[in-house]
């Protein structure tokens, strides 16, 4: 019975310790999310494209490296989140300074 209440505590403990971690990963996707962004209007706002397919290679190849084939998928939803929606005409005149 004891050993029983102890599992019970040990799983609650190591569920609060991964409550804590998805919450500094989701701060962390967010400030990645808001860093790339910026790089993408600069860019965009110099007359260069939105997404540069080499420096995606790269951030793949991280996530593969630091994970295994498991990080594929991982890379490309990070990828996915960071990339802003394509940006309508209307939109990128009125980015232009
Ligand atoms: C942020 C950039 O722009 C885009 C977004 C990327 C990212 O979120 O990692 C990578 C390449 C680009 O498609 C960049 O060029 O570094």
């Amino acid at each position: 019975m004891n050993d029983h209440i102890d599992v019970k505590d040990r799983i609650e403990g190591d569920r609060r310790a991964i409550d804590g971690l998805d919450a500094r990963i989701i701060e962390l996707l967010a400030q990645r999310s808001h860093i790339s962004d910026r790089i993408q209007k600069n860019r965009i706002g110099s007359g260069g494209p939105r997404t540069v397919l080499a420096r995606e290679a790269e951030v793949l190849s991280r996530y593969q490296d630091g994970l295994g084939p498991k990080g594929t998928p991982i890379a490309m939803s990070v990828l996915r989140l960071c990339r802003g929606a394509v940006p309508t005409d209307a939109q990128l005149t009125n980015d232009r300074p």
